[in-house]
């Protein structure tokens, strides 16, 4: 099994607050691996030093077996990041957006088959501010994959969307797992780190306090239960 990710006692403090306290986490090649915990646990900072985006203040985030800080330039063309909505979203349409983009990056996958496999077509002259929620996210869907990435990260991609909404993007993604994609994906919702995941890391405090896949984590609670319990067991310890 070959590691994508390797991080090793990483810590990150804002100030006196240890938002990841001595992370060790490794992710496996062409795996989904979904990342839970409470508001403020820690997810998004992780996400941000395995994408190169913040250092970590200790410890070393490796990505495709090299040092993310020392290889960050030639790291970032192999990985894909879903943005959070930007001010960029108010001024630009799906079809602009797409090739700005694409012009960042040395590789570049073929924008018309993105448009077609996640049925943008009819979207690619509005600005991207006017879609629904659920067309916004999958256009941030299409952004990340401009660059044909090896690794995707996807920071709580389908929150605020309503369960058809939610489905469909889960539709979308699974189409780029089945191509060998290693996925990395923070979320809140329980039933899809489920159905969609195949590990699930649970942090608590900036800890890594599980990391297994879901039927497992939901084997090892002293009593038969769901998610919903395993989160309220290792990430609240309830
Ligand atoms: N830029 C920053 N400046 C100061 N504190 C920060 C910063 N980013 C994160 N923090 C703090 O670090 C801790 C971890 O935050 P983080 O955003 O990683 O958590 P999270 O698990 O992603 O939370 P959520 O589910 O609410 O998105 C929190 O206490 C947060 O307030």
């Amino acid at each position: 099994m070959i590691n994508v990710i390797e991080l090793e006692h990483i810590v990150k403090s804002y100030g006196d607050v240890k938002a990841v306290d001595g992370m060790t986490l490794q992710v496996r090649e062409g795996e989904v691996l979904g990342i839970i915990g409470a508001n403020g646990a820690g997810k998004s900072t992780t996400l941000e030093m395995m994408m190169g985006l913040i250092k970590p203040d200790s410890g070393s985030v490796k990505v495709l077996g090299k040092d993310m800080i020392t290889a960050s330039n030639e790291l970032k063309q192999k990985i894909g990041i879903q943005l959070q909505q930007t001010a960029l979203y108010d001024r630009i349409k799906v079809k602009e957006a797409l090739n700005l983009f694409s012009s960042y990056y040395e590789k570049r996958r073929d924008l018309n088959e993105i448009i077609s496999t996640l049925e943008l077509e009819p979207y690619l002259n509005k600005y991207i501010k006017n879609l629904s929620g659920g067309w916004q996210q999958r256009t941030s869907l299409a952004l990340a994959l401009v660059n044909d990435p090896e690794i995707i990260f996807l920071d709580e991609p389908t929150t605020g969307l309503d369960p058809q909404a939610r489905l469909e993007l889960w539709k979308a993604i699974n189409k780029f797992r089945v191509e060998g994609k290693t996925i990395i994906l923070s979320t809140h919702y329980m039933d899809e780190a489920q159905r969609h995941c195949d590990r699930i890391a649970i942090i608590k405090h900036g800890k890594l306090v599980a990391c297994d896949e879901p039927i497992q984590l939901i084997q090892s609670l002293n009593c038969k239960g769901s998610m919903e319990d395993v989160y309220l067991q290792y990430a609240v310890g309830q």
